[in-house]
């Protein structure tokens, strides 16, 4: 049967269930959250131009069922593998992406389709050779001379044992369903761990920051450091409201320079608004509630280099 079905009309044999953790890894910017986000079909992940946005490992899951089997893959975005600098954010940044490509089944390693750096390559050293690993070639779209598509991929071969070459991109529905068909037969047959509807397992809160986090770096431009971060001071739910419901958010983010502080807030205070406008929108339609959103900003020298300072902010 070729048809995608619903769950809820099982087939008359029970479809075959299969379900397993997929990690996604590559350097900074080669578009690991916008492959994420298209393969789980809602904004999950937090994409911005700024490379380094990433700084946590968030799941996305997708659940279907096609061609007769029932599948749930379950993803994790990693932050990308820090090269350049040895703060203690950017060793709690490696560990990250160590910890996300243990106990997995399937790597998707991602790169620049016809691209190979010293970053990817370093990536590349800290996979564990006994997991299928598929060469995810993505930004196909901007390789311009495709007769070098070839020889690079061989070359790649010759760097690691990939299971699979998939040139693709991101930006392309129809590549990435291509790439769900293909990831399917790597997951292990067994029951679903999460509920069909079930879209990440980070909670409300954590995507509050994330949000937060996204917007001030895209309305920042390329200004602010990576360094800056969103810590969520309060996150409560309205309680005993039958209709809508209400959560009200006091975050604040943190930054390393006074600079840096009245470049968040612009002049009289309007980027600040607008960040809390727009992260404000986006919580009410993802968490679908009515939100109040507070933001505040504070300076906080040097903290990118005291590490249990990062672990007060939940960087372990
Ligand atoms: N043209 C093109 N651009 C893409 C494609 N995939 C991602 N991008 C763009 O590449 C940039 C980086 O994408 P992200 O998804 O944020 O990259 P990332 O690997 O998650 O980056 P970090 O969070 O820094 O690790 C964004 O501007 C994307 O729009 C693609 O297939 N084609």
């Amino acid at each position: 049967m070729q048809s995608e079905s619903s769950l809820s009309e099982p087939s008359a044999d029970e479809p075959l269930s299969r379900c397993g953790l997929v990690a996604i890894v590559g350097k900074p910017n080669v578009g690991k959250s916008t492959l994420l986000n298209a393969l789980v079909g809602q904004k999950i992940s937090i994409t911005s131009r700024k490379a380094q946005t990433t700084r946590h490992r968030i799941t996305g899951i997708h659940s279907r069922v096609k061609d007769d089997v029932a599948a749930q893959f379950v993803f994790a975005d990693t932050p990308g593998y820090q090269t350049k600098h040895s703060k203690a954010l950017n060793k709690s940044l490696n560990k990250a992406v160590l910890g996300a490509v243990s106990d997995v089944d399937l790597i998707l390693f991602v790169v620049e389709a016809g691209s190979f750096s010293l970053a990817d390559a370093k990536v590349l050293s800290l996979l564990p050779p006994g997991t299928p690993t598929l060469l995810i070639a993505n930004k196909l779209d901007t390789m311009h001379r495709r007769q070098e598509l070839a020889p690079w991929l061989k070359s790649m071969q010759e760097r690691h044992p990939f299971t699979e070459f998939v040139p693709m991109s991101a930006k392309q529905p129809k590549d990435v369903e291509r790439l769900l068909d293909i990831c399917q037969g790597y997951l292990p047959e067994q029951p679903w761990w999460y509920g069909e509807d079930e879209l990440t397992d980070k909670s409300e809160r954590f995507l509050a920051a994330e949000i937060v986090r996204e917007k001030l770096f895209r309305l920042t431009g390329d200004e602010l450091p990576y360094s800056a971060t969103v810590v969520i001071d309060e996150f409560k739910e309205e309680e005993g409201r039958k209709v809508d419901r209400m959560v009200r958010i006091a975050a604040t983010i943190v930054v390393e320079r006074d600079g840096h502080k009245a470049m968040v807030i612009g002049q009289n205070g309007e980027r600040l608004k607008r960040i809390g406008t727009e992260a404000r929108v986006e919580l009410e339609r993802l968490m679908g509630a009515k939100v109040f959103l507070q933001l505040w900003v504070k300076v906080r020298s040097g903290w990118a280099d005291n590490e249990a300072h990062l672990r007060s902010y939940g960087y372990e």
